[in-house]
């Protein structure tokens, strides 16, 4: 959903520093109400340090942060109930079952058991709501961690690497729900090292590095601007590097495993001229992802 002029999350000119460390350096970011939005970055970027600024867990040495209109810090009880955190390190109730521990947490909220039951719908668990927390799947657990978070119906949540450490199946699944999320209309700050998936989920991104926003827009945005363009892998055998040279609209050539690799941003163009030349089977069409823009942003060499 797009930005609406009424933000969920206006960061205005916000740093924040650890003794010589300036982890968070003059950032600012709106971000809109129904927005799905990922924060990105290598490790160490900043993005945890900007997250907690928001959630109100710590506060900034400069600038000024705004949710859903209000001041996080110092710790603002208007706003907790209106948040949902799932972390990294989300803990559980670890005696309970996957249903005893929401209806404990719907509790804290003052909220009764039904709002857990309907958190358990809607990230998949009903049919493991008695299994105990400490015996449940990777994929579960992310689940539950995602189900605590929402089982107060907040305006935002934060999700903090939900994929990470599981394996594929589990991370389709995981990312078929968190695009349920998003169809949920919630404000969603969404933190990820699968940039794949951030392509596929995000609005917007912040691509971050060093405390600083090197790059924020629309994965469509960002990709079509980087001018990577796209990459078409023609089988071993079939063009010498000499006839590439000599298509027009080709960028630049590299070699893959004795394929022929060419960059271009006129793909029909030089998929004419390669079928003209030697046929178009098995010739492989690469679009640029997101995961070219981050590697072209942080400087390292593209696969
Ligand atoms: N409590 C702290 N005390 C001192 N330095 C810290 C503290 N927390 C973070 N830092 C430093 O601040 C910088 C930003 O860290 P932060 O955790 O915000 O980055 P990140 O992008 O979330 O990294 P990751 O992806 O590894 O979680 C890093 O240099 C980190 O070492």
């Amino acid at each position: 959903m797009p930005a609406t002029d009424d933000p969920a999350i206006v960061l205005d000119s916000v740093s924040k520093s650890y003794g010589e460390v300036r982890a968070v350096d003059d950032v600012t970011v709106s971000i809109g109400r129904g927005e799905f939005f990922g924060m990105l970055g290598p490790n160490g970027a900043g993005k945890t340090t900007l997250i907690e600024m928001i959630e109100g867990l710590r506060t900034p040495d400069r600038g000024t942060v705004r949710v859903l209109g209000m001041s996080p810090t110092p710790r603002n009880l208007d706003l907790l109930p209106k948040i949902g955190v799932q972390t990294q390190r989300s803990a559980f109730f670890t005696r309970l079952t996957a249903r005893e521990h929401l209806v404990t947490v719907a509790a804290l909220y003052g909220l009764p058991a039904s709002v857990a039951d309907r958190a358990l719908k809607l990230v998949g668990l009903t049919d493991s709501a008695d299994i105990r927390v400490t015996n449940v799947s990777g994929g579960q657990r992310q689940r539950l961690a995602i189900a605590s978070a929402i089982v107060h119906d907040p305006q935002v949540i934060f999700l903090d690497e939900p994929t990470a450490a599981l394996d594929p199946q589990a991370r389709r699944d995981l990312g078929q729900l968190l695009r349920e999320l998003k169809a949920g209309g919630k404000t969603i700050v969404y933190t990820t090292h699968h940039l794949d998936e951030a392509q596929a989920l995000c609005d917007r991104v912040a691509i971050l590095a060093a405390g600083r926003v090197l790059a924020l827009d629309s994965p469509r945005e960002l990709i079509a601007r980087s001018g990577v363009g796209t990459r078409l892998v023609v089988p071993a055998g079939r063009l010498s590097a000499e006839q590439a040279g000599q298509i027009d609209g080709v960028d630049g050539i590299d070699f893959e495993d004795g394929a022929v690799v060419l960059r271009t941003t006129q793909t029909a163009r030089v998929l004419a001229a390669l079928g003209a030349e030697g046929g178009l089977d098995e010739v492989e069409t690469r679009p640029a992802t997101l995961e070219d823009v981050y590697l072209q942003l942080m400087g390292a060499p593209q696969a």
